[in-house]
């Protein structure tokens, strides 16, 4: 219900306006943040790339939620402009597939490299733009060096198996080539990780793609944008390998209906997902999905208590709890529940007074992204009430400019309530006791959702059943570390409503790639398999 109301709200941030006359008032021109213009951003950008910078969409103004000004303006793209995209996109393929994988892994390296020298002003960006703190801003630049650090020793490893053939004088292999042009549409939240693990290793896998970033961050987009444009200008590779096209929903569906877009990585809600999923399916596209998550921590009566509160106030707090891995639900055992709640609204209280700008060093917990996301936390919180649930800590907006509001326990709501399965992408966290183990795994797995999830115990056993057939059904099965927080190399992704789909690690570069069954004959003369005789040989 909440996403519904968000959603509506949401477009009403997204004010699309002829460019600004007087634009002197945009952030971009306080010296305070002088790295935008580091980054080559302008009061006024093109949001579309494909080889060449042009846009003739509507325009976007990108809003910092820490104070609701405007930063800077982003034309977006018009149909036209998305269509010359995917075919610039197309055409670009051609060569690029041609490239030795090796000799595309070096083109990853410098882009990792690239960023390397641009992380600060990125990470302040994302900051300013997103709305997380500075050092989570900086960690999802350093995700991105990660994943092209991971995918060079891919480009010089991908696989290619040869099985034994059963004939003669035949080899059976199976040989892996690139799928040409990738869409990738992704989520407000991380707007230059999650593009950074597709696009590295779609681009060792022979990959070129359109990205279509959140409407609420272009200009993040814009700036990860033109330091890849800067790598593969250097080395007369077409700029169109890695298109862009800042643009809402409309151009979503284009790419989601796109036959040419072979595979469409899609990250953000469940709810858009599904339609998403189903879109490409109809045009048996292939699809890959991170959708929401409803991650929960279980709290063994063995648990070690100080280090699930240091846990528990990253995961359920930082990011404001917009990260699709946030800890929604705390699921613990009847002997610490009382222990574990008093100590945790400790925490929060602890933390309130650092609640502010996420650019300053002192803060620990910026704003939510939209006032759309404010509404969703105070109906909830409002809606929780009304059901019975008893406010332990939180539940405010903070009176102040920017979309600021309090962490918020909430206790005495059913494991199996409706408000307690809904994703509200906000920091509220819903106190569930447990009397054991067993229980705590079947709460785990009664949500829809099945991205993350963990376990807080000392106990051996405990940990097997939570990691085997009967535990977490989760992608993401956690022992002793919070629910969020995922380091590149496993494979990330989760089950059931979140999507199945699996990035940035383990075997995920096959999403990118297709494989074909090779049998290859030099005996001289046809065998059939299984020794069939056809005929009067
Ligand atoms: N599982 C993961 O890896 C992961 C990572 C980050 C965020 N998320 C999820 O994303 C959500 C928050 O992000 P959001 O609010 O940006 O999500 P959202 O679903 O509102 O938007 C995601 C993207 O889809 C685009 N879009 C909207 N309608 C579309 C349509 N009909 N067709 C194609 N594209 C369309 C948006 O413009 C945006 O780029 C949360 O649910 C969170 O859990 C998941």
């Amino acid at each position: 219900m909440s996403r519904v109301l968000c959603r509506s709200v949401l477009s009403l941030r997204l004010i699309r306006v002829p460019m600004a006359r007087n634009s002197s008032s945009f952030l971009i021109e306080d010296p305070k943040y002088s790295f935008l213009k580091e980054l080559g951003l302008k009061e006024k950008n093109v949001g579309v790339f494909n080889g060449k910078w042009e846009a003739n969409g509507p325009v976007i103004q990108s809003y910092s939620p820490a104070n609701g000004k405007i930063i800077a303006e982003v034309q977006a793209a018009s149909p036209a402009d998305y269509e010359a995209c995917a075919v610039a996109a197309q055409e670009a393929w051609h060569s690029w597939a041609e490239l030795p994988a090796p000799s595309r892994g070096e083109i990853v390296r410098q882009i990792g490299d690239a960023l390397r020298e641009k992380l600060q002003p990125l990470g302040q960006l994302v900051s300013l733009e997103m709305g997380k703190i500075l050092p989570e801003a900086l960690g999802e630049v350093v995700e991105y060096i990660h994943v092209c650090d991971l995918a060079l020793g891919l480009s010089r490893t991908l696989p290619g198996t040869i099985f034994p053939s059963e004939r003669p004088g035949h080899v059976l292999l199976e040989k892996w080539n690139p799928l040409g042009a990738v869409g990738i549409i992704t989520a407000f939240n991380f707007p230059v990780a999650v593009f950074g693990w597709n696009s590295a290793l779609a681009m060792v896998c022979g990959d070129v793609s359109v990205w279509k970033p959140s409407d609420t961050t272009p200009l993040t987009a814009v700036a990860v944008t033109r330091i890849v444009e800067s790598v593969l200008e250097k080395n007369n590779i077409p700029g169109a390998v890695a298109a862009l096209c800042v643009g809402g929903k409309d151009i979503g569906e284009k790419i989601v209906k796109d036959e040419r877009m072979k595979l469409v990585s899609f990250t953000g809600s469940t709810a858009v997902g599904q339609q998403v999923g189903v879109e490409v399916q109809r045009r048996f596209g292939r699809h890959l999905l991170e959708l929401g998550g409803n991650n929960a921590i279980i709290v063994n009566a063995d648990a070690n208590l100080d280090l699930l509160l240091n846990a528990a106030l990253f995961a359920c707090a930082g990011t404001a709890g917009q990260r699709c891995t946030t800890t929604r639900r705390l699921l613990i055992h009847k002997k610490v529940y009382s222990e574990v709640v008093s100590r945790l609204s400790k925490a929060f209280a602890g933390v309130v007074s650092r609640i502010g700008d996420p650019l300053l060093s002192e803060t620990l917990i910026g704003p939510l992204h939209t006032p759309a996301a404010l509404e969703g936390y105070k109906k909830t919180v409002a809606e929780a009430v009304k059901q019975g649930g008893k406010i332990e800590f939180g539940g405010k907006v903070i009176e102040r400019e920017g979309y600021f509001v309090e962490p918020t326990i909430i206790t005495g709501l059913p494991h199996d309530s409706p408000l307690v399965k809904t994703e509200t992408f906000a920091p509220i966290v819903y106190c569930i006791e447990i009397p054991d183990l067993d229980t705590g795994i079947k709460y785990n797995n009664e949500v829809e959702q099945g991205l993350s999830s963990s376990v807080f115990t000392e106990n051996l056993g405990d940990i097997f059943k939570w990691i085997g057939p009967h535990g977490s059904d989760c992608g993401i099965v956690n022992v002793n570390i919070p629910t969020n927080g995922a380091e590149v190399g496993g494979a990330f992704g989760g089950e059931k409503a979140t999507g199945g789909g699996r990035e940035c690690g383990s075997d995920s570069w096959k999403n990118y790639m297709r494989r074909s069954t090779v049998t290859i004959n030099y005996s001289g003369t046809i065998k059939l398999a299984q020794n069939i005789k056809f005929g009067d040989e």
